[in-house]
C-alpha cells in the first residue's frame, strides 16, 4: 500500500503540491487524475524518492522509498518513457537496468515477451515510436516482478491495440492483489480500467472514491427526450410542460432534450398530457470524463481563449482565479448538467457504491472500498508487432515484473 500524510511540495514560491494525504490499495487499479499541472507527477515523484516532500510523508508498505529493503524489487515505475539511452538496444537497457538491482538476464527476455518488444529488442530504442518507447518502460517497470507498480501516462502514444493491452495488464495486475497506481488524462480509458480514484486540483485533494461513486457525485442523472425532428411545436410545448412542472431542460445537439429533476415516468405523463408524441425517452448517466470536467474545470491552470468565446466557461474578471470546485458539487453551469432542484428525484435509481461525504475543505477522505473489475483476460499474450519509426523510448526507475506467467524463479 502507498501512503501520503500531508505531502507537500514547495519549488520556490510555487507550491506544486499541498497537504496531500491518501491511500492506494492493494488488489485494485487506483487512477490519479487532474488538470495538467495539478501536481501528478510530482508526488508520484515523491512517492518514488526521486524528490524530497516540503512537509508530510510518503511511504510505501510503511517505508519511504529510499529505506525500502531492495526497493526495484517491490516497486516499478513508468514515469517517464524517454528518460532511456537511445544509443542503447531495448535489451541492453533492460539488461543494465536489471544488473543494478540483482535481477537474472533471462528476466529480460521475459519481460520483453510480455510487451511485446522481443522482435526489436536488439535494436537501438532511440529508432522507437513513441508506443514502443512506452512499452520498453512498462517493460523496465514490470522488470522485478513488484508487488507495487505506478505508471504515468501509461498509454501515452499507444494504438488501440496498445490502449487495451495496458488495459488488460492494469487489471490483470491489481486482480493479482498488487497496488496499481496509475496516471491518465484519458478519461474513457480510466472509466473502464479503475477501480478507485483519486483526484487532485492545483497539489489538493479533490477526490478520493470508486469511479461509480465519483460519477454519481460528479453529475446528475438525466432524460434524453426527442419528439419528432419533423414537428418542433411539440418539442417546444413539451420543453414548456416539463418546466412548467419543475424540470431542468436543455438542449442537446441533435435535436433532442435533456431533462433533469423529473422521473421518468413523469415526464412520459406529461407529453401524454401535452399530447406529444416521443420517439425517444431514455435514462442517462453523464460519463467520468463529464463528472471530471464538472469537478476539476475550476482547478484548470491553463486553458484556451477559445473556450471562453464558446461560452464553456464564464470569464472571470481580470486577476482573479475561479475557485477551487466543491467534492460533489462541482462547479454548477458547465458543461455538466444541473443537479437536480432540492427534493426532486431523478428518475434513475443511483447504482454503485454510496458517495463518500467530503471531509476537509477539497476532498471526499480515504473512500475505502474499490469496486472490484471484472476478472481480467490474460494481458500477457498479446504482443504487439512494433513498427520503427520515430524518437527514442522510455525507462523507468525501480524494476520489476508482474504475474506468475512472467516471474522468474531468481527474482521470488
Ligand atoms: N522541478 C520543478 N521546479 C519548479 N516547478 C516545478 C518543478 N516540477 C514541477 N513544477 C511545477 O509544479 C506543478 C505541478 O507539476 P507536475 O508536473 O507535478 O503536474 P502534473 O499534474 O504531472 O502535470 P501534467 O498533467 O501536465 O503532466 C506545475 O506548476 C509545475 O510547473
Amino acid at each position: 500500500m502507498i501512503e501520503a500524510v500531508g505531502l507537500t511540495k514547495r519549488y520556490g514560491d510555487k507550491t506544486a503540491v499541498y497537504n496531500l494525504s491518501f491511500q492506494v490499495r492493494p488488489g485494485a487499479v487506483t487512477g490519479f487524475l487532474g488538470p495538467n499541472g495539478s501536481g501528478k507527477s510530482t508526488t508520484m515523484r515523491m512517492i518514488l524518492g526521486l524528490d524530497n516532500p516540503t512537509a508530510g510523508q510518503v511511504t510505501i508498505g510503511g517505508y519511504p522509498y529510499r529505506r525500502l529493503p531492495n526497493a526495484p524489487r517491490q516497486v516499478g515505475a513508468l514515469l517517464d518513457a524517454k528518460a532511456v539511452h537511445g544509443g542503447r538496444s531495448a535489451r541492453n537497457h533492460l539488461l543494465s537496468l536489471a544488473q543494478l538491482s540483482g535481477i537474472p538476464a533471462r528476466r529480460v527476455d521475459e519481460v520483453l515477451g510480455v510487451v511485446g518488444l522481443h522482435d526489436v529488442a536488439r535494436r537501438r530504442s532511440k529508432g522507437f515510436s513513441l508506443g514502443m518507447g512506452q512499452r520498453l518502460g512498462i517493460a523496465a517497470a514490470l522488470l522485478g516482478d513488484p508487488q507495487v507498480l505506478l505508471f504515468d501516462e501509461p498509454v501515452n502514444g499507444l494504438d488501440p491495440e496498445g490502449i487495451l493491452w495496458v488495459r488488460n495488464l492494469m487489471k490483470s495486475l491489481a486482480a493479482q492483489g498488487r497496488t496499481v497506481f496509475v496516471s491518465s488524462h484519458l478519461m474513457s480509458e480510466m472509466a473502464v480500467t479503475a477501480d478507485h480514484l483519486i483526484v487532485i486540483g492545483r497539489g489538493q485533494l479533490l477526490a478520493d472514491m470508486s469511479v461509480t461513486a465519483f460519477i454519481s457525485a460528479n453529475s446528475a442523472d438525466f432524460a434524453r427526450v426527442r419528439t419528432p425532428d419533423t414537428e418542433p411545436q411539440q418539442r417546444e410545448k413539451l420543453s414548456a410542460a416539463i418546466t412548467e412542472a419543475g424540470g431542468h431542460v436543455l438542449p442537446e445537439q441533435d435535436g433532442a432534450l435533456r431533462v433533469t429533476g423529473l422521473p421518468l415516468p413523469r415526464i412520459s405523463d406529461i407529453a401524454h398530457d401535452s399530447d406529444v408524441r416521443l420517439w425517444e425517452l431514455s435514462p442517462h448517466q453523464a460519463s467520468l470524463e463529464e463528472a471530471y470536467m464538472r469537478m476539476t474545470q475550476g482547478a484548470v491552470d491553463y486553458r484556451s481563449t477559445i473556450d471562453q468565446k464558446e461560452g464553456l466557461q464564464q470569464p472571470l474578471p481580470p486577476g482573479t482565479q475561479p475557485p477551487l470546485p466543491v467534492p460533489g458539487q462541482g462547479q454548477p453551469g458547465w458543461y455538466a448538467p444541473p443537479p437536480a432542484p432540492p427534493g426532486g428525484q431523478p428518475f434513475a435509481v443511483p447504482q454503485g457504491a454510496p458517495v463518500q461525504p467530503p471531509a476537509g475543505p477539497y476532498g471526499a477522505q480515504g473512500a475505502p472500498g474499490a469496486a472490484p473489475g471484472a476478472p481480467a483476460p490474460n494481458p500477457y499474450a498479446q504482443p504487439a508487432p512494433p513498427a520503427p519509426q520515430g524518437p527514442a523510448p522510455a525507462a523507468a526507475p525501480a524494476a520489476p515484473p508482474a504475474a506468475d506467467l512472467t516471474k522468474p524463479e531468481d527474482a521470488r
